[in-house]
């Protein structure tokens, strides 16, 4: 059973608060574009596609709110800087400012691009795992809206009885693995182990770990990729093994303005959010603590791409040009 984390209803714009999840289910109603970057910033609403989908409809709202779109624009860029995903939403949303019903149905229209093309990486994804296989953070429909990229594949491959186990790394410090891989893996059925993030190197030595597949949150024209902080640990410690390594993703996660990763901006979040742990304090109060959210891994780690058109190889600058339309 997929938990789709938002809908639209009675003019206002539904998040799931995914900080309350496994415990709770609460949903927040978002009024304004406002409050919608306000649920991105909070990561009420986290995911890459997700985040977009949240920005289109914040648009929406906008409009129905009687506020300039080009400052609800401004104010949505402004919420979470990664995830390429929010700018394409925005900039698909700016041909409709001023006008209700175009923007609602180019809202309704990148939802439904979501779900079209997250059915299409599971099913290339799926073929392309087998046996036990590590994931890192939640690329479920929780990070989408659709049915998840990477575990999306993941769910496909157990269902073709291709993939027999999932390690799921809990994901320090913002917990996505342990509170909502988990949650969504044990609503669809799939055999699943919760592992710390320090254990992946342990069950990769004893040959547990048959393959990768991971998320995106921005990805360059050769391949290098953003994702949740953690990623590029994996892709060492996968390339170390000869264990396949896989992205997965929607062609609207990469960035056409970005030749390497070098320049992908990586957000840095609270300190708290390392110090504390769902409010407990675990270090002294005050330590000084880093928080880069994400991090990039070069695309000599990778070993394939997962996406809507298929799985791509190397050289990946001709593959993803070729995916993109480019020639
Ligand atoms: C389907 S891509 C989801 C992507 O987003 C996550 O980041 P966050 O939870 O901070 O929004 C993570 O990087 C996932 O791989």
């Amino acid at each position: 059973m997929r938990v789709i984390p938002f809908r639209f209803e009675g003019n206002r714009f539904w998040l799931l608060d995914q900080r309350r999840l496994p415990k709770e289910e609460v949903w927040v109603p978002c009024q304004t574009a406002g409050e919608a970057a306000d649920g991105i910033r909070e990561m009420v609403v986290r995911g890459a596609p997700a985040i977009g989908v949240t920005a289109a409809y914040g648009m929406v709202l906008a409009h129905l709110s009687g506020q300039d779109p080009a400052e609800a624009d401004r104010v949505l860029r402004k919420s979470r800087p990664t995830a390429v995903n929010l700018f394409y939403a925005l900039d698909r949303m700016k041909p409709h400012w001023g006008d209700l019903e175009g923007s609602l149905r180019e809202a309704q229209a990148i939802w439904a691009e979501v779900e079209a093309t997250e059915q299409a990486i599971s099913q290339h994804g799926a073929r392309v795992l087998k046996g036990q296989v590590l994931t890192h953070c939640n690329t479920g429909p929780l990070a989408t809206g659709g049915y998840g990229t990477a575990l999306g594949a993941i769910i496909e491959a157990h269902r073709l009885g291709r993939v027999s186990h999932v390690w799921v790394d809990e994901t320090r410090p913002y917990l996505q693995g342990a509170r909502l891989t988990a949650y969504e893996l044990q609503k669809a059925g799939v055999p699943a182990t919760l592992i710390t993030d320090n254990m992946a190197a342990y069950f990769m030595a004893k040959g547990q770990v048959d393959a990768v597949i991971l998320g995106t949150d921005r990805m360059a024209l050769n391949g290098d990729f953003a994702n949740k902080i953690g990623t590029y640990g994996v892709a060492v410690l996968a390339h170390h093994h000869g264990i396949p390594f896989y992205p997965a993703l929607p062609l609207s996660s990469v960035d056409p303005h970005l030749e390497t990763g070098a320049a992908i901006p990586i957000e840095e979040r609270s300190a708290l959010e390392v110090t504390q742990l769902r409010g407990v304090q675990i270090a002294p109060e005050g330590f000084p603590a880093a928080h880069p959210a994400f991090d990039v891994t070069p695309h000599t780690l990778v070993t394939g791409i997962v996406t809507e058109k298929g799985v791509l190889y190397p050289p990946f600058d001709d593959a993803l040009r070729g995916a993109l339309g480019w020639g």
